[in-house]
C-alpha cells in the first residue's frame, strides 16, 4: 500500500507490539522511494477517523492444513478484535483477509452488525490474480489484459471462469490458438491446478503467502479510497444465489467508496453452473456452523 501510495497513514495494529513497532519501522525506510505515507504502530484508539480497517489477524495455515481447518480459532479472534475496532472506528469499512476469507467476512458482518456492502473480503482477488498471471504467461499477453475471475469459495472448492475468460475482447481459447499456444487439456488441468493449490506450495516452500494478497489488498483499497467503482472478484453477502440466499462468497462486484456494489452476473455454462453451487453451498453450511 506505501509503495502505490493508496492511504496517506497507516497503522499497523497487532497483539505482538514488538513485531507491529519492527514492520512499521521497516516499512517507513521506504517510504522515501515510494509515497510520503505516515506508517506507525499503535493501539484500538489510533483507528479514529479510519476509512478502512484491513483485518488480518490470526492464525494461517500451517502446511497441509485447508483454510476452512482455521475457522474455529480465527472466529474467536474476530469476536475479540471487532469490538475494539467498532469502538474506534464504526465508520470504517472492514476489508477481511483473514482465513477463511469468506466464512470470516460473514462472521464480521454479523459481530459488527455493519451493513453487508460495507464490511467485504479480500474473497478471490488473489485467486483471480493467479488466473491472470497464469493465463498471461501462457498466451504472451500482459496479464493487464487478461479479463479472467475466480469465483465462489477462496479455497479449495473455487471454481476457474473459464467460459468467461477474455484477452481484450478476444476468448482465452481463441486467442491461444491464434498464438500458437492452445490451451489443450493438459494446459488446462496445469493452470487448474497451479491456481487452486498455488497457497499450499507457498507455504510449503516460505510459510505464508504475502505480495499476492498485499498487492490485491491494494487494489481493493485503491478502489474503495478514489471511488473507482472498479469490477473487482471479492467476497460480499449474496442476497440470493442459484436459490441459497445469504451466501458469503467472491463474484466480480462494483467496488468503491461504500465498498460492494452490485455483482455481475455470471454467465456460466454447466458445469462451472454446479461447481459454483456446491462452493456456495460449502460455504453457507460454514458459515451457519458458526453461533455469534
Ligand atoms: N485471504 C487471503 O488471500 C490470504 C489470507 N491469509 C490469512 O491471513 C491471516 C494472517 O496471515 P499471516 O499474516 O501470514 O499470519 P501471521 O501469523 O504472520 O500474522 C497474524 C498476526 O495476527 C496477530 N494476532 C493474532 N491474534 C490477535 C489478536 N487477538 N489481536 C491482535 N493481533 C492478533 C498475531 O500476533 C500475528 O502477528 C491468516 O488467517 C491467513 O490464512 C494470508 C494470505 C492470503
Ligand atoms: C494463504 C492464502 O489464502 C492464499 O495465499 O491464497
Amino acid at each position: 500500500m506505501v509503495m502505490r501510495g493508496v492511504a496517506s497513514e497507516i497503522v499497523l495494529i497487532d497483539r505482538n507490539e514488538k513485531l507491529a513497532v519492527a514492520q512499521a519501522q521497516d516499512i517507513l525506510h521506504g517510504t522515501p522511494f515510494a509515497s510520503p505515507t505516515r506508517i506507525w504502530a499503535g493501539g484500538y484508539e489510533d483507528l479514529a477517523g479510519a476509512d478502512v480497517v484491513v483485518l488480518s489477524a490470526g492464525v494461517s495455515q500451517e502446511p497441509g492444513e485447508s483454510r476452512l481447518h482455521l475457522l474455529e480459532r480465527n472466529a474467536k479472534v474476530f469476536g475479540a478484535i471487532i469490538p475494539s475496532v467498532l469502538a474506534h472506528a464504526p465508520q470504517a469499512l472492514l476489508l477481511v483477509t483473514s482465513n477463511p476469507v469468506d466464512v470470516m467476512t460473514d462472521i464480521a458482518r454479523r459481530i459488527s452488525g455493519l451493513p453487508s456492502e460495507r464490511v467485504i473480503g479480500s474473497g478471490t482477488i488473489l485467486d483471480t490474480a493467479r488466473f491472470r498471471a497464469l493465463l498471461g504467461e501462457h498466451v504472451g499477453v500482459s496479464p493487464k489484459s487478461v479479463h479472467a475471475y475466480v469465483l465462489g469459495e477462496h479455497g479449495d472448492s473455487e471454481v476457474l471462469w473459464w467460459s468467461g475468460a477474455v484477452v481484450g475482447n478476444v476468448g482465452v481459447q481463441e486467442m491461444a490458438a491464434q498464438m500458437n499456444r492452445p490451451i489443450d487439456t493438459e494446459a488446462r488441468a496445469r493452470i487448474e491446478d497451479a491456481v487452486r493449490r498455488a497457497a499450499y506450495r507457498i507455504i510449503d516452500g516460505k510459510g505464508a503467502t504475502w505480495f499476492g494478497i498485499g498487492s490485491g489488498l491494494t487494489r481493493i483499497v485503491q478502489a474503495i479510497a478514489t471511488d473507482e467503482k472498479a469490477l473487482l472478484s471479492i467476497s460480499a453477502e449474496t442476497e440470493l444465489y442459484d436459490g441459497i440466499s445469504g451466501v458469503t462468497m467472491s463474484l466480480p462486484r462494483i467496488v468503491g467508496a461504500g465498498g460492494a456494489g452490485a455483482s455481475l452476473v455470471p454467465k456460466l455454462d454447466d458445469d462451472e453452473r454446479k461447481a459454483l453451487l456446491r462452493s456456495a453451498t460449502i460455504l453457507k453450511e460454514a458459515a451457519d456452523s458458526v453461533h455469534i
